[in-house]
């Protein structure tokens, strides 16, 4: 089986990756399998900057072709937080539950109209020869005013998806892969990715 590396430790990215690339033959390797001890640190300024950081750090230790993402929620009456601090807003612990109380105590008082957010996806493709590549996804939704549903990671229970009429957690990965900010990135790269491939 054809084999694909993700820099990631996160298990809730690693479903939606294996739901996005498993129907095209690939198995999912993630930072777990191929190395455990790797802690990048996200210091860039924007989504780019740190799916890079983690791309090429990992395809340079493993000299070979490495995808990684730096995903996050922007939220317009937060003026675009937590946005790459999306992870960690709650604290260092990187705890779903907290950041989600975090955000809907933060909008505890913002009417459904203002609600409005995206999910955003940055992923980077690195390899020890080349020059790395990035694409963009984006997904508009709504920032619910409790939780639901209990698949996906993250903020997937607040996040209102106005096309579905559900929320994101309500979605299974096949779904959610359909329309998220993740298959949109990755739709951009199958796009780009050949090129990079064919100069490699
Ligand atoms: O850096 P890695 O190891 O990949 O794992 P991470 O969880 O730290 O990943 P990021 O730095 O990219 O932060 C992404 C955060 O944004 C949120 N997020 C990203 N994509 C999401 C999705 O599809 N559904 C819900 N929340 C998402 C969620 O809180 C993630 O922890
Ligand atoms: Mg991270």
């Amino acid at each position: 089986m054809k084999k694909i590396i993700i820099a990631t430790k996160n298990k809730g990215k690693a479903k939606d990756f294996e739901a996005l690339f498993g129907p095209l033959g690939y198995e999912v390797l993630t930072l777990h399998d191929v190395a455990e001890d790797m802690d990048v640190e996200e210091t860039g300024t924007t989504f780019e900057e740190n799916a890079l950081l983690k791309a090429t750090a990992l395809a340079k230790r493993l000299q070979t072709i490495v995808i990684a993402d730096d995903s996050g929620l922007e939220i317009d009456a937060l003026d675009g937080r937590p946005g790459i601090y999306s992870a960690r807003y709650a604290g260092e612990e990187k705890s779903d539950e907290a950041n989600i109380v975090k955000v809907l105590k933060e909008l505890e008082n913002v009417e459904d109209s203002n609600r409005t957010a995206r999910f955003v996806c940055a992923i980077a493709v690195a390899s020890p020869s080349m020059e790395p590549i990035t694409v963009r996804g984006t997904c508009e939704g709504i920032i619910a005013k409790e939780k639901k549903g209990s698949n996906g990671f993250g903020y997937d229970p607040v996040f209102y998806v106005p096309s579905e009429n559900r929320m994101m957690a309500e979605l299974s990965a096949e779904e959610k892969g359909a329309i998220s900010h993740r298959g949109n990135a990755i739709k951009k790269l199958s796009v780009k990715l050949p090129e990079f491939l064919k100069s490699e």
